[in-house]
């Protein structure tokens, strides 16, 4: 048999917030590279995720949703985030929710149309869906508002159609070798994953706006015989806000670090000593200068 060339290349995941881009590329890499929580806008910075298979390497790339809220520096930086991502790649992976459209969803489309570049749609949460009959007419409206190259039904959750949906991003990818040795998973270093790890526990356990106000700097990331010793800064805009992290004696930021410390060590794969602070920084989200320091920078 002759073997098949080697394919390589990149491909942006878009789509509004919350419609499921970062579990499905959590699964199809086979582990948790990149956060996730019920909450819109959970990712905020464009990861690399690379994916090796024998017969080449898929170079994913998640965005922050494309989304219509609150006009300040950090949701500007976000829109920005994901429009670049589009600028330069193989491919855009839409990843929408079947059988809903929103203005959202039209506006993640009007990015790949405007970068001029082909588009796969992945039609996520299908398990979701009550009637299924539904599902056709959905694919069919979907097929009149773009020539998308294929339409897969999916569920990220569960794992159905993602193999075919992989085999189909593969084959629309240009000849050449990985770029990247096998065993890389991203092109972010460590300290960046634990920073998420936290934000991420923010994401989860913490009500309402509350997270949207918060970011997390690594203020110290060493390895001593074996170990992590990593201490994390959470930043709020409000001595209230702080006060709801801390909980009462402490109890929920205890809670917090011990849950991305458990994190951190599965994704580290080694034993991980944290240690947590909350601190005041006023408006750092309004501020295109307290953004840049905390690292959201193009
Ligand atoms: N039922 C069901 N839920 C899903 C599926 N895929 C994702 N979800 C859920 O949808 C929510 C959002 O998932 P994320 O992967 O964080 O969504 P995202 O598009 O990356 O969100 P942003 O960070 O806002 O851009 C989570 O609660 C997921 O568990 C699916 O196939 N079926």
């Amino acid at each position: 048999m002759i073997p098949l060339p080697s394919r390589c290349g990149t491909v942006a995941i878009v789509g509004r917030p919350n419609v499921g881009k970062s579990t499905l590329l959590n699964r199809l890499l086979g582990q948790q590279l990149v956060i996730t929580s019920h909450k819109a806008q959970t990712t905020r910075h464009a990861i690399l995720g690379i994916k090796t298979r024998p017969d080449g390497q898929i170079l994913f790339v998640d965005t922050p949703g494309i989304h219509r809220r609150g006009d300040n520096a950090l949701n500007r930086y976000l829109n920005r985030t994901a429009r670049a991502a589009l600028v330069d790649t193989d491919l855009a992976l839409l990843v929408v929710e079947a059988g809903r459209w929103t203005q959202e969803d039209a506006l993640a489309l009007e990015s790949i149309v405007a970068a001029d570049i082909r588009a796969i749609v992945a039609v996520n949460k299908i398990d979701r869906l009550a009637n299924k009959t539904l599902l056709l007419p959905y694919l069919q409206e979907l097929s009149e508002r773009h020539a998308f190259m294929h339409l897969v039904p999916i569920s990220a959750t569960k794992g159905d159609q993602l193999a075919h949906l992989e085999s189909l991003i593969l084959s629309a990818l240009p000849e050449g070798d990985p770029v990247f040795p096998p065993d890389q998973l991203s092109d972010r270093p460590e300290r960046f994953f634990a920073a998420e790890l936290v934000r991420e526990q923010l994401m989860r356990r913490y009500a309402d706006e509350l997270p949207y106000a918060t970011t997390v700097e690594i203020e110290r990331f060493e390895e001593e015989g074996g170990r992590y010793r990593i201490h994390a800064l959470i930043w709020v805009e409000r001595p209230s806000q702080k006060a709801i992290i801390i909980g009462k004696q402490g109890e929920a930021l205890k809670a917090c670090a011990v849950q991305s410390r458990l994190k951190m060590e599965r994704f580290f794969g080694c034993p991980v000593h944290l240690q947590v602070w909350v601190k005041l920084k006023k408006s750092w989200a309004s501020d295109e200068t307290a953004l840049a320091a905390l690292g959201y920078q193009d």
